[in-house]
C-alpha cells in the first residue's frame, strides 16, 4: 500500500531526509520515530505528494505521487503538522469545503461530513470557527478532514499532538478500529503510543532509518527491554553528517 524506495531531501548542503526505504501493508500501524529534526516530517510530506524529493520515489496504492499525485492522492488521508488552514472558516464549513474538493455533492457530501465529525467528536463545536478552537480540537479537525474520503492509507504527523489523556485515548482507539482495513504510518514523539497502536516501527535519525522492527523485538534492544534507553540509546549517535562537504 506504501512504498518508499530511495527517498532523499536536500536543503542546499544540508540533507534533511537521506535514502529511506520502507514499505507498509495493510493492516499495518507504522510508528515513525526519531529525535527533532530527524527528518520524520519531511519524509511524510514527500510521502502525501505535498514535497519533492531531491531523489527516490514514494507510491501509494501503486500509484506514483509525482507523477500519478491525483490518484495517490484519493487513496491517501493526509494529517500534517500543526493546524489546518483556513482558521476563519467553521469547522462544519471547512469540512464541508474540502469534502467538495474530494468530489462529494449532496447527501453523499453531508453524510461524509457527518461521518467524521462523528469519529472526531467534534459535533458540538462544528458551528465554531477553526482559530477560535483549543489546540487539541484544531487537531481533530485535522484529523477529521484526512478521514472524510475513508482513504486506504493514512500519513499522520503527530496525530495524539496536543491532545488531553482522554482524547489521545479516543484516537488511539480510532486508529486500531481503522487499522485492519488500511496501511498507517504515524510520527510520535509518546513512545507509548508505540505500544498502545504500532503493529511495527521505524527509528530515523540523522535522516536515515536507524531501526525498522515490530515494538517487541525493538524492546530487547535494551537489557532494560524499555523502548526510551532503545531510543537513546540508538539515535544518541548520528550515522553520519549530514552536511556535504
Ligand atoms: N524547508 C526547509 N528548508 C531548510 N531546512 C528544512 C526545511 N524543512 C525542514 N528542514 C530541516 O530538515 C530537518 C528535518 O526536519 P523535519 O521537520 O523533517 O524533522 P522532524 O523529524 O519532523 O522533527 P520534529 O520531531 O521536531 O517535528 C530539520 O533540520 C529541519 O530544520
Amino acid at each position: 500500500m506504501i512504498d518508499i524506495q530511495g527517498l532523499t531531501k536536500r536543503f542546499g548542503l544540508f540533507t534533511a531526509v537521506d535514502d529511506v526505504s520502507f514499505q507498509v501493508a495493510r493492516g499495518e500501524v507504522l510508528g515513525f520515530l526519531g529525535p527533532n529534526g530527524a527528518g520524520k516530517s519531511t519524509t511524510m510530506r514527500m510521502l502525501a505528494g505535498f514535497m519533492t524529493p531531491t531523489a527516490g520515489t514514494a507510491r501509494i496504492c501503486g500509484h506514483d505521487v509525482q507523477t500519478d499525485s491525483v490518484a495517490a492522492r484519493r487513496c491517501l488521508g493526509f494529517l500534517p503538522e500543526g493546524a489546518p488552514n483556513y482558521p476563519e472558516m467553521t469547522v462544519e464549513a471547512f469540512l464541508r469545503f474540502v469534502a467538495r474538493v474530494r468530489g462529494y455533492r449532496g447527501g453523499e457530501l453531508g453524510d461524509r461530513v457527518a461521518r467524521a465529525l462523528h469519529l472526531t467528536t467534534l459535533e458540538g463545536v462544528r458551528q465554531q470557527p477553526i482559530e477560535t478552537l483549543s489546540k487539541g480540537f484544531k487537531r481533530r479537525v485535522g484529523l477529521a478532514q484526512s478521514l472524510l474520503h475513508d482513504p486506504p492509507v493514512l500519513i499522520l504527523d503527530e496525530p495524539t499532538d496536543g491532545l488531553d489523556p482522554n482524547q489521545k485515548h479516543e484516537v488511539r482507539a480510532l486508529i486500531h478500529r481503522m487499522a485492519p482495513t488500511k496501511a498507517i504510518v504515524i510520527s510520535t514523539h509518546i513512545l507509548e503510543e508505540v505500544d498502545a497502536v504500532c503493529t511495527r516501527a521505524i527509528i530515523i535519525a540523522g535522516g536515515r532509518v536507524v531501526a525498522d522492527d515490530k515494538p517487541g523485538a525493538l524492546e530487547k534492544l535494551h537489557p532494560s527491554g524499555r523502548l526510551e534507553d532503545v531510543f537513546r540509546q540508538i539515535t544518541q549517535t548520528p550515522p553520519s553528517s549530514r552536511i556535504a562537504a
